[in-house]
């Protein structure tokens, strides 16, 4: 199929797609929402910052890739290589000191809502799905500023054993402080030294210093806890994401065992109330493998229906589930790259008993199914198609506000080189003997064992910024599917 049929498809998908979504009674979102402190790193600020740090010292760090960032050292070599490498990352600082040297050296230009969960909810809200339910454990005041004044935008509070729903604004705990996530993007063709090292940055890309204050806890209170039956009844979906927060041991002798049991319990507790309820898992960069592992293995697999995850994210996910080979192909920039991202697509379906594995990457979208899945194999494709004018309208003009903003997105042209990339994956397939070519130029083919939706998708120029353009997609396309299994 050649391009412009692929402009068609999604704005036929926008039309279908954006007429079903009130067919949704309810979507719950829970856990992580945070307020995003973004700075846009400039030259004068990154050489500002290097002369605070020790640069033999960064050198020396940038070399160890440090996990955790420990000190303005740390933080100064993780900058340096995803500026380098131009590979987006996460990496967790549970001191506060860094984030006092950054207040100290640097402002930041704008703070949003952050999180999956809480650009998810106010996504969702704004494109007005009936009944989000919003849930983070750490209700501030200055978070519950940050959700988006949307009467549909809900919040699960408990008095007197009864569940009722309030939004945000009217259900935060005064006593409790904000999360705040510093957000260091920066531009392709930015010029840097460090030291006698110097390169041009690749392309648009941030690192994301992700705060772990001692008080975060993926959990509820025992009230919330009992209710999730009465909540699920309430919803047709749940999409959940923040498990990345969970720590191996806690101060207070605590383990990681606790809050994964806790999480798995809460998701049993909704279907309790809804067995015909969906779960989707948002993942993200876990750079500590072995919770990573736990997330993947006690908590996704057998619990959870759908999973969206990039590229990177599937190669990590492949890593921990012992097929590093697959996840090294994934990575590698060779023409094998995108039918190893495929065969990790279908690894991870099988491996964690899903019904549906949802792959982002720049320029196309991969997504398998099982061939049970309620929701025929066309409206998959229009969920992707829907999430990728979504994704445009996100990189094109930063917040969504309403539906018609989606709709901006159409602007946007399919991306040449997502579409010539999907050739390569349509030679591999058809070499595989698994779907012919027209099959593959519809951009969806049967197997016996699992469905496989291929789509070339709408690539932004100059997008305004990059964060959560991949929580949209998986967002959009989930309840695009939600929407359709009514
Ligand atoms: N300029 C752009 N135009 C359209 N889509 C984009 C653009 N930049 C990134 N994306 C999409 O956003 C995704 C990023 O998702 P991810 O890495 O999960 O980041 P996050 O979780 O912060 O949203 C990419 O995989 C790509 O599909
Ligand atoms: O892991 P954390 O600290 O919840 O942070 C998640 C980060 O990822 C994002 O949600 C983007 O996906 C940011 O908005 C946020 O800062
Ligand atoms: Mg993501």
């Amino acid at each position: 199929m050649e391009l412009e049929h692929w402009e068609k498809n999604h704005s036929e998908a926008y039309s279908d797609i954006s007429k079903s979504l009130e067919n949704i009674k309810g979507i719950f979102v829970a856990y992580n929402s945070n307020i995003d402190a973004i700075k846009h790193i400039e030259k004068d600020d990154f050489d500002k910052l290097l002369k605070h740090v020790n640069l033999k010292n960064v050198k020396h760090r940038s070399m160890s890739f440090p996990r955790v960032i420990k000190d303005p050292d740390d933080l100064m070599a993780r900058l340096v290589i995803a500026m380098r490498d131009g590979k987006a990352a996460e990496v967790p600082t549970y001191s506060t000191d860094v984030h006092e040297w950054l207040t100290n050296h640097i402002d930041f230009d704008n703070a949003y809502m952050g999180g999956q969960a809480g650009i998810i909810s106010n996504f969702l809200a704004n494109i007005d799905i009936k009944n989000v339910v919003t849930y983070v454990p750490w209700l501030s005041k200055e978070q519950a500023e940050y959700f988006t004044n949307s009467k549909n935008l809900l919040y699960p509070v408990v008095e007197n054993s009864k569940l009722s729903f309030k939004h945000p604004i009217n259900a935060y705990n005064p006593e409790y402080e904000p999360k705040v996530n510093w957000i260091m993007e920066f531009s392709k063709g930015l010029e840097v030294q460090c030291g006698e090292e110097e390169f041009v940055v690749p392309r648009d890309n941030r690192l994301i210093l992700s705060s772990r204050p001692t008080w975060l806890r993926i959990d509820m209170s025992k009230e919330l806890y009992e209710q999730l039956p009465e909540l699920g009844k309430n919803v047709d979906g749940a999409i959940l994401s923040g498990y990345q927060m969970i720590k191996e041991n806690y101060e207070d002798g605590s383990t990681y065992h606790n809050y994964v049991k806790k999480s798995v319990d809460a998701i049993k507790r909704l279907k309790n109330g809804n067995p015909d309820i969906r779960i989707h898992v948002e993942f993200t960069s876990i750079q500590d493998k072995f919770i990573r592992e736990r997330i993947l293995k006690d908590i996704v697999s057998q619990h959870v229906h759908s999973l969206g995850l990039d590229t990177i994210e599937v190669a990590n996910a492949l890593n921990v589930l012992d097929y590093e080979e697959l996840a090294y192909a994934v990575i590698n920039k060779t023409e094998k790259g995108i039918s190893a991202l495929y065969e990790g697509a279908v690894r991870l379906l099988y491996e964690l008993e899903l019904e549906r594995v949802h792959v982002h990457s720049l320029g196309y979208f991969i997504c398998v199914v099982k061939n049970t899945h309620p929701v025929d194999i066309e409206d998959h494709r229009n969920a992707l198609l829907f999430a990728s004018t979504a994704s445009a309208a996100k990189a094109k003009i930063g917040n969504i506000k309403s539906i018609d903003d989606i709709k901006k997105g159409l602007g946007t042209p399919v991306s040449e080189k997502g579409y010539n990339h999907l050739q390569e994956l349509a030679k591999y397939l058809e070499k595989e003997g698994i779907c012919l070519t027209e099959e593959f130029e519809k951009g969806y083919i049967r197997t016996p064992y699992h469905d496989v939706i291929i789509i070339p998708t709408k690539v932004v120029e100059k997008p305004v910024a990059t964060v959560g353009i991949g929580d949209i997609i998986s967002a959009s396309a989930f309840a695009a599917v939600l929407a359709k299994m009514k």
